[in-house]
């Protein structure tokens, strides 16, 4: 028995104009577009194999070691998608092996924690559909690809390209129009870091899918925020990008993070994903900004309480010099051990308390899109190598 298998790695990004709303919700088409920044693959990213072969009777999913099997609906309308691409080859070249009819075994490890505000759902679902598109020898451009992991997680469309990307909202009711494109290549603007400070967070608000629905249904401020604020942001800030122009990016992308917020409190019942902490930071940015007299720092926050803080490497000592002051006692500085002494010391005054809401800070940068790569988790018979 033959045995097929591709892998791949994916990586998360984090938005830095919201998606926040649906308008239909079983295709996962937004009712507005939104820009994200690809995250380095080094910190975090999601390694997944797929197998096929005609003695596989059913799909399956290992996940994080363990099997989950195909629960939710939407792994199940990746895979319908995928099957269909995959048919229109076997019906076009009656040599190809029938993979569109055959089980498909996929296991994904993230190296990260998985469903803990840091994206894995966005890094999961694009490896998923990469790795499948690849055993499937899929032609379709990755674009086209999008639209299928768009219906795993909506945000998981942006992670199958890195750099800056866009997500496209589209207006057609069957989706087809709503896909990621790339705004700028990682080359473009490879100064771009992120410092993500993990907010201990015991109680887990509202999940994503949820929160949005009350929004659209309940928040009157969510309709001035689609129509009017985030279509003028989304030129204005891919125009930031292509002129790699940081004060306005940051602005925006700070000004993007609290109108989603404002749109969370604003529904009914309201959604509280801040928490003290993350306002805490949120006022250390500002300070910091005001003491340069420009925006050299810019916080986003998703539907958590953890902090990214993006900013450009020339001012690394100053950024990471200020956050180091107030939170060196978290673990994951000893990646940058060796620049510590050069930090530029802050006479910013704040809570010398605040790192005891901080459970550890992950220093990244800008990245590319999923990676080819030679690491299969899955042996000869197709079954999870552990
Ligand atoms: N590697 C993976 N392969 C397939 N599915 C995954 C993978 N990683 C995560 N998921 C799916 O995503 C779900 C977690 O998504 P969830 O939105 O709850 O968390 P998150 O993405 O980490 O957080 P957030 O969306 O708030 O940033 C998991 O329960 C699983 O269904
Ligand atoms: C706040 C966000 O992170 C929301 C992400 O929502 P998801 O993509 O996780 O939602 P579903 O489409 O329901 O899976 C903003 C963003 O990433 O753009």
């Amino acid at each position: 028995m033959s045995v097929y298998t591709a892998s791949t790695t994916a990586p998360v990004n984090i938005a830095t104009l919201k998606y926040w709303g649906k308008r239909d919700k079983t295709l996962n088409l937004p009712t507005n577009s939104s820009i994200s920044v690809t995250l380095a693959q080094e910190d975090l990213r999601t390694l997944t194999s797929a197998a096929t072969s005609s003695t596989f009777k059913k799909d399956n999913l290992w996940l994080n070691g363990v099997e989950e099997g195909i629960k939710g609906e939407r792994t199940i309308a990746c895979l319908k998608d995928l099957r269909k691409l995959r048919k229109a080859l076997e019906d076009a070249d009656s040599s190809l092996p029938k993979f569109s009819e055959w089980g498909v075994h996929i296991v994904s490890e993230n190296n990260f924690p998985t469903a803990a505000g840091l994206a894995s759902s966005a890094a999961g679902f694009a490896a998923l559909v990469v790795a499948i598109a690849k055993l499937y020898e899929l032609p379709q451009l990755m674009s086209e690809i999008s639209k299928i992991a768009r219906k795993g997680s909506g945000s998981a469309c942006r992670s199958l390209f890195g750099g800056y990307v866009a997500w496209e909202m589209g207006e057609a009711a069957d989706g087809e129009d709503s896909k990621a494109v790339e705004v700028a290549p990682l080359d473009h603007w490879s100064s771009m870091k992120a410092a993500i400070l993990v907010v201990s967070d015991d109680k887990k608000d509202t999940p994503s899918t949820t929160g949005m629905q009350t929004t659209v249904a309940t928040s009157d401020l969510f309709q001035y925020r689609i129509k009017e604020v985030v279509p003028r942001r989304f030129e204005e800030m891919k125009k930031s990008i292509v002129e790699r122009d940081f004060e306005t990016f940051g602005d925006l992308t700070m000004k993007d993070s609290n109108s989603f917020h404002a749109v969370c409190l604003d529904s009914s019942p309201p959604i509280f994903y801040l928490n003290d902490t993350s306002k805490k930071i949120i006022k250390l940015v500002h300070k910091l900004n005001e003491q340069e007299g420009k925006i050299i720092a810019a916080y986003t926050f998703d539907a958590g309480p953890n902090a990214v803080i993006y900013y450009e490497e020339q001012n690394e000592n100053k950024v990471l010099g200020l956050i180091h002051k107030y939170f060196q006692k978290v673990s994951g500085w000893e990646k940058v051990a060796n620049k510590v002494s050069t930090f530029e010391d802050s006479s910013i005054e704040f809570d010398t308390e605040a790192y005891k809401g901080v459970s550890r800070i992950i220093l990244t940068k800008i990245g590319p899109g999923p990676q080819e790569t030679s690491e299969s988790l899955v042996n000869e018979q197709g079954l999870p190598k552990y």
